[in-house]
């Protein structure tokens, strides 16, 4: 740990603060978590730390405690403790894999969130359209990458195909990750004190992208097994990155099952949900009913079905995480219901 700390210092890891911590608290950014502790940086170094007592009382809703991208005050000593969390900017969450519902923090105080999938046998709108999904409510940005610019014939079609499908002003970038000349487009998005997170599944050329950006060899990458496209998971723990622009970067593991929260409002497919209030009757299930406006949409090639299937896809798996995560702010309040946020709309008929 140095000694004196600066605004000066901490503007370079993404800090917007004004006033630094008295009582000789040092303030750091948490840019790792392992099982064994936090790894923070305070504008000059790393550095290793524990969370104190209280972060670790049980009940204590996780996304209470240090997430990386956090800001902490920390009190020196050895080892250094981290006494608390300064409130964040925006927070990047999803829910945890398993059975139980739980919203997990991914990452906090981050400006964009950079969607990274290859355009080779990897790409797949509705993945993209689920991680769009994720970054909704978290007030970080999400700009759409696509890597493997030159292993695609077609990949202005494909462009084409994600700007008609993906919300007017989603920012889509096709880019090489191997090559700097490519990658120099995301600059707008590393400048100095912005945080970006680079999401997307294993093999989609985070490490190579991240690489690039450094320019270094930092991170481990991993040869693709070309029959699948899906490379070895080589990414073991999130890491935050200064980068030479003045950015930070957090890099996360594969993320390979991603659920919604269930706070989400599906904003990507609002076109639905407008063609829907177009139904007859209002608790229409868009199925053989008279008068659907969907399946009318479905029919004249208005919505395409793969689009359709996606957002029920999504609509389901929100729903039922939205009812999980209701009975568990029941059990949490002692029984007494709560106001859903998702409630089915009315059932009314609307003729
Ligand atoms: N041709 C080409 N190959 C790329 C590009 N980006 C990544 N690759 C290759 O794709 C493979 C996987 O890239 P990685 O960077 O390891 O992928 P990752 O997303 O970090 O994967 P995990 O660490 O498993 O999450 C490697 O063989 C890279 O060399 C690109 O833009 N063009
Ligand atoms: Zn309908």
């Amino acid at each position: 740990m140095s000694d004196a700390q600066t605004i000066e210092q901490l503007r370079h890891i993404g800090w917007r603060g004004d006033a630094l911590p008295a009582d000789g608290r040092r303030l750091a950014r948490v840019v790792a978590q392992h099982r064994a502790g936090y790894e923070l940086h305070d504008g000059v170094d790393t550095f290793g730390a524990q969370p104190a007592g209280h972060f670790l009382k049980r009940g204590l809703d996780p996304a209470e405690r240090p997430a990386v991208g956090d800001f902490v005050e920390v009190e020196p000593g050895k080892p250094p403790h981290i006494l608390a969390v300064q409130a964040r900017r925006t927070v990047l969450s999803r829910a945890a894999a398993g059975e139980r519902y739980e919203r997990q923090v991914i990452a906090t105080n981050i400006d964009y969130v950079l969607v990274l999938t290859g355009l080779d046998g990897d790409f797949n709108p509705a993945r993209i359209e689920r991680y769009l999904s994720l970054t909704e409510g978290s007030g970080a940005q999400p700009v759409v990458i696509l890597s493997k610019l030159d292993q695609r014939e077609d990949a202005e079609a494909c462009v084409a195909d994600l700007r008609v499908r993906l919300p007017v002003g989603t920012p889509i970038h096709a880019i090489n990750g191997k090559d700097p000349a490519s990658v120099a487009v995301l600059a707008a998005y590393l400048k100095p004190g912005d945080s970006a997170v680079l999401v997307g599944s294993s093999g989609a050329g985070k490490s190579t992208l991240t690489n690039t950006l450094l320019g270094t060899e930092r991170m481990a990458t991993s040869a693709v097994r070309s029959h699948d496209s899906r490379g070895r998971h080589t990414t073991t723990h999130r890491a935050l990155l200064q980068l030479p622009s003045g950015g930070c970067l957090i890099d996360t593991p594969g993320m390979r099952e991603l659920k919604l929260t269930g706070e989400e409002n599906l904003d990507l497919f609002a076109d639905i949900d407008a063609l829907a209030e177009n139904c007859r009757f209002a608790d229409c299930g868009h199925g053989s009913e008279p008068g659907c406006a969907v399946q009318e949409a479905l029919h004249d090639g208005e919505l395409s079905a793969e689009r359709w299937r996606n957002y029920l896809k999504l609509r389901d798996e929100r729903e039922e995480q939205a009812n999980m995560l209701e009975s568990r702010l029941r059990r949490q309040r002692g029984g007494r219901p709560v106001v859903k946020t998702h409630g089915p709309r009315g059932s009314r008929e609307r003729e």
